[in-house]
């Protein structure tokens, strides 16, 4: 009886491993195949991927660019620096192609006219977001409105977007300003102690940490600080490391840096936490229009109807991305702008005799800063030659129909936004020069297709955050700009890199001398 009981459970083991491998093997090698067939069918090329890496091996191969050190020799020319590989499949494969990240298909398009045709075919509430980067970003984003889908997504955009809007954006402008001088005082005592350079990336990054924590969640400095500082350290361990996305038990090759990532996630999630508990408690609760005030009242539609509460993970998870989403992006383009019109001083001096004629004395508010026409073309052109979100990223939910070609179900998409931001087949020969000009008279800046510049995405998923970011920006460039000049330091070695954002691989150190 007991030799049965023992047969029958050995049985059973035996029966769950061997379906335990069947499903395995269905997903990572028979699925994959399929799917493989079916885009080829469907005429799309790409390099030939293997079994389990996909195409990782070529991506991690090094591009023969040496980083350009030194002043003299920087150059804008960057795709080929960011993204080798796709520059280089670009030449043989075309704007559009599939490649593999393990067992993952990703169709790759860098052809706004695909773009285009695919887009209009979808709702933005239809599109997905590639389910395999989620645990890559659960840490920075969990199920916030960057990763959220569907209905849900419609929701919390639905409960987000207001506090974007003029009159909670003209209240966040002095704190903006104060924290922005906080910086500019810094900065002074490290001049007059007779050290002139200054690495503007870690310190504007640190700043708008600052900004976006206390104009969106009323934090204070110190906690602000440290949970900038823990996601900072999180994007290191997730972004610089080498990573195995896609393949399968790819996880467990970086098995340490997994667990220091975990580790720093639940850090930053108490420290979230604890902030929107005291908030929760505060009677300032229900009157203070910033976006955590906003999400705890988040149980209307703005139809009269009374919706779903957000749940203290969703907060939790909206707190977190836009944290994240929040300031980084923004502080990348003021410090390539810091960058750019280091090298331009003749931008720099544009720049601020429009500061001059156009705020004077006045206080920095949004109104007067709308004035501010040039400094709006030099944004727009660093975000071009520099776009610090370099990617955008959909999965399609449904087969997408683009002329005969079809986009099946599931797929994953990269579209390449530094690719099409120096291509010279859509912006003519200088697409490497820094000419704010171009976008003078043009809102594409000249760009021959419009869906060809896209700094900050497309659709009904575009940025929420961007009127945020263009009053940030002009706030933090008209007081640097007002108190000092920038010169490139001859130590500063130009590595553009992407870790998730654009941005320096080595700091952005530059010789800063106060104007008076
Ligand atoms: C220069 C600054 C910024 C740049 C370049 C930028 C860029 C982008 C891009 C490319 C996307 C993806 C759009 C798409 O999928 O089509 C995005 C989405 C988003 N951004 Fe920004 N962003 C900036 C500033 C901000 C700020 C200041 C905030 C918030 C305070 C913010 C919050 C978000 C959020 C929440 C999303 C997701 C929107 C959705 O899927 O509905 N961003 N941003």
């Amino acid at each position: 009886m007991e030799i049965l009981m023992i047969q029958g459970a050995l049985g059973f083991f035996a029966l769950s491993l061997l379906f335990l491998l069947l499903k395995l093997t269905f997903s990572w090698w028979v699925s994959p195949i399929q799917t493989h067939l079916k885009l080829k069918r469907c005429g799309f090329g790409g390099p030939p991927p293997s079994f389990p890496l996909g195409n990782i091996q070529e991506m991690k191969k090094k591009n023969n660019l040496s980083p350009s050190i030194g002043s003299s020799m920087l150059t804008h020319d960057i795709h080929s620096t960011v993204f080798p590989y796709f520059s280089r499949w670009q030449n043989s494969h075309g704007k559009v192609f599939i490649y593999w990240l393990g067992t993952e298909p990703f169709l790759y398009i860098a052809d706004p006219e695909f773009l285009k045709k695919m887009s209009t075919e979808v709702m933005a509430k239809k599109w997905g977001k590639p389910r395999v980067f989620r645990h890559d970003r659960d840490p920075m984003f969990g199920n916030g409105l960057v990763m959220v889908e569907g209905n849900e997504w419609a929701r919390h955009r639905h409960v987000i977007a207001p506090a974007f809007s003029p009159i909670n954006l003209k209240a966040m402008a002095s704190m903006m300003a104060e924290t922005t001088n906080q910086m500019i005082d810094r900065w002074i005592v490290q001049i007059n102690s007779g050290n002139p350079e200054i690495d503007v990336e870690r310190e504007v990054v640190e700043t708008a940490g600052e900004i976006i924590a206390k104009t969106s969640f009323g934090m204070k400095g110190k906690i602000a600080k440290e949970v900038s500082e823990k996601l900072r350290a999180l994007q290191m361990i997730l972004f610089k490391t080498t990573r195995y996305v896609g393949v399968p038990f790819g996880k467990c090759f970086n098995i340490k840096k997994a667990l220091e990532a975990k580790k720093l996630g639940k850090e930053i999630d108490n420290l979230l936490l604890s902030v929107i508990t005291s908030r929760m408690k505060s009677v300032k609760r229900q009157t203070q229009e910033d976006l955590l005030g906003l999400l705890l009242q988040g149980n209307h539609q703005g139809d009269g109807k009374l919706g779903e509460t957000f749940t203290s993970r969703d907060l939790l998870d909206e707190c977190k991305t836009f944290f994240f989403a929040g300031h980084e992006t923004t502080a990348l383009a003021i410090s390539w702008t810091l960058f750019l019109l280091a090298m331009h001083e003749d931008w720099q001096n544009q720049l601020r005799d429009e500061i001059r004629e156009v705020v004077g004395d006045q206080e920095l508010d949004i109104n007067v800063l709308a004035g501010l026409k040039k400094m709006k073309w030099v944004m727009n052109e660093v975000l071009r030659l520099y776009p610090t979100a370099p990617n955008v990223q959909r999965q399609a939910r449904e087969d997408i129909k683009v002329d005969n070609l079809t986009v099946p179900n599931g797929t994953n998409m990269w579209i390449d936004v530094v690719g099409m931001h120096h291509d010279p087949e859509l912006w003519g020969k200088d697409v490497n020069e820094f000419r704010p000009e171009r976008f003078m008279d043009d809102v594409n800046g000249g760009c021959n297709h419009k869906m060809g510049y896209l700094p900050f995405g497309f659709g009904g998923r575009t940025c929420v955050g961007r009127n945020l970011s263009f009053m940030e920006y002009k706030i933090v460039l008209t007081l640097l700009l007002s108190r000092f000049s920038f010169k490139v330091s001859p130590g500063y070695n130009h590595s553009p890199a992407i870790m998730l954002s654009l941005r320096p691989a080595y700091g952005l150190q530059l010789t800063v001398q106060p104007l008076f």
